[in-house]
């Protein structure tokens, strides 16, 4: 029996115990299957295709120390992989492949596809908890993330995490060579893709920030949270792995989750809550409210004012700056991403899914799973959702999250003279004091925008 492993959204070779099996198993051929028509067909954005072809580039050189060569194959969509794959299986005389589970509906289509072809091992290194592990009483998924956490903690607590360690000795140098297929533009540079620099990120957050996460985390201004995103997203990270270092510095991270370091474990199983719906509930992937109810809600048609938010000209400078922050960078702040998707949809009354579909087209963090259930949760369609009279004032959660203006002025600059106290509705400001001609009018009035919110969502 010839073993291989076959690479996916879990670029990493330490913590990644599923190609240590494989390993194990005698592997010494890789597989990673390059699907950019069926990803973009999903909007994947580029600059997440960048970062992925830089890490594959790193990986397959790690790799290639160990002994291990790394094949990657252009493929086109998922329905033409199984004969791909039966064709590179046999070439190379492999007959089973080791590989991480991806709990996408299409993903899952491809891999029962794939069996058929080939013998599967699937492994769930994404999470820490296996979709399916943590449920209520009778034996479902929760719908409140509330006891849900505690059940999953109620699974870990007491479990020490660690770092499986690595079965192969270095062999000798990396020769690994760029497919010619890849169109790398350094668009992601930012986020650097060796493990050497990518271990220095965590525990310097671990360090530096942990502890202050709780009260810096919703201010934009400040870099309070990790950036780890784009990691997790691929797979170049794991939250096991994440846990395990946290562990070093608060051994007992898990079994308080009062103490302000618990507070980030909180967002990793947010992570691991949305994936878990996923799973439970596969729809999810297919477009479907969570909350059937709010099939009801009459969405606006609008793709004047939808362009208008996409491009930061809402006339609102804590969204104009946010979604200018996510063109220019591929990644959004937290805060950021709720104020805008509650804007889009309560003040515009536009539908989710555009904005869901426009974030994954521009992120670099773009994930099914978290995108949907935080665009549902903004919308009050989702599980666990806001509720839908709760509808931010772009106004005030700018004065409460960017008190002097700093984070909108990095990114509105037409705003930059305009004193703090004015600078969350500048318009009064501007037409007194001069400046009105350089920035949009605001898109809705706040209040009009809010009844009309009301209205639609009584259904
Ligand atoms: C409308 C909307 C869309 C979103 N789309 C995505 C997306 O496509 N991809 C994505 O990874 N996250 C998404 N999020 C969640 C969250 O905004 C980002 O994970 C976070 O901003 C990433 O920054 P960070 O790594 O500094 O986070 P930290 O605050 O450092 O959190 C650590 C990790 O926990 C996870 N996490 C944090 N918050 C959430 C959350 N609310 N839901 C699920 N996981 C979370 C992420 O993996 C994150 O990297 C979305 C949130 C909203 C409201």
């Amino acid at each position: 029996m010839k073993t291989a492993f076959w690479f996916r959204r879990d670029l990493r070779i330490y913590g990644n115990e599923a190609l240590i099996e494989a390993v194990n198993e005698g592997a010494r051929d890789a597989l990673f299957f390059y699907c950019k028509p069926q990803w973009q067909s999903h909007n994947v954005a580029s600059i997440q295709l960048d970062l992925l072809e830089r890490r594959l580039l790193e990986l397959g050189s790690q790799l290639s120390e160990f002994g291990i060569r790394l094949h990657i194959i252009e493929a086109s969509t998922f329905a033409e992989l199984p004969a791909q794959l039966q064709v590179v299986c046999d070439d190379k005389g492999i007959d089973c492949l080791y590989a991480n589970k991806e709990y996408e509906v299409n993903e899952v289509a491809r891999d029962e596809a794939c069996e058929t072809v080939i013998s599967l091992k699937l492994f769930d290194g994404d999470l820490v908890a296996k979709p399916g592990s943590v449920l209520t009483g009778s034996g479902e998924m929760f719908k409140v993330f509330t006891p849900f956490k505690k059940a999953w903690l109620k699974c870990f607590v007491g479990q020490q995490f660690h770092f499986s360690s690595w079965p192969l000795d270095k062999q000798h140098e990396a020769n690994f060579k760029k497919p010619t297929f890849f169109e790398m533009t350094n668009e992601s540079e930012k986020w650097p893709v060796d493990d050497n620099a990518i271990v220095t990120i965590v525990n310097r957050f671990i360090k530096d920030k942990l502890a202050d996460y709780q009260d810096d985390r919703d201010f934009p201004a400040i870099k309070g949270t990790s950036g780890l995103s784009p990691y997790l997203a691929l797979g170049i990270v794991s939250p096991k792995q994440l846990i395990a270092q946290i562990q070093l510095h608060y051994p007992e991270v898990l079994e308080n989750p009062s103490k302000p370091e618990f507070c980030w474990v909180n967002e990793l199983i947010w992570r691991e809550f949305y994936r878990h719906l996923i799973v439970a509930f596969p729809r999810l992937c297919k477009g479907f409210n969570f909350n059937d109810k709010y099939n009801a809600v009459r969405w606006r048609d609008d793709s004047q004012a939808f362009e208008l938010w996409c491009n930061g000209q809402t006339g609102y400078p804590i969204v104009d700056a946010a979604m200018r922050q996510l063109n220019k960078t591929g990644w959004m702040h937290n805060r950021l991403r709720m104020i805008v998707a509650s804007f889009l949809t309560k003040h515009l009354l536009i539908d989710w899914r555009e904005g869901e579909a426009y974030f994954m087209s521009k992120l670099i963090d773009g994930d099914l799973a978290s995108n949907n259930g935080g665009w549902q949760w903004a919308a009050s369609t989702g599980c666990d959702a806001q509720p839908y009279f709760r509808i931010f004032n772009p106004i005030t959660q700018s004065e409460k999250f960017d008190p002097d203006g700093s984070f909108i002025r990095t990114y509105v600059p037409e705003l930059k003279n305009v004193p703090a106290k004015h600078i969350h509705f500048p318009h009064d400001y501007l037409a007194a004091f001069g400046g009105k001609e350089d920035y949009v009018e605001p898109l809705v009035d706040h209040k009009e925008a809010r009844a009309r919110a009301l209205d639609a969502f009584k259904v």
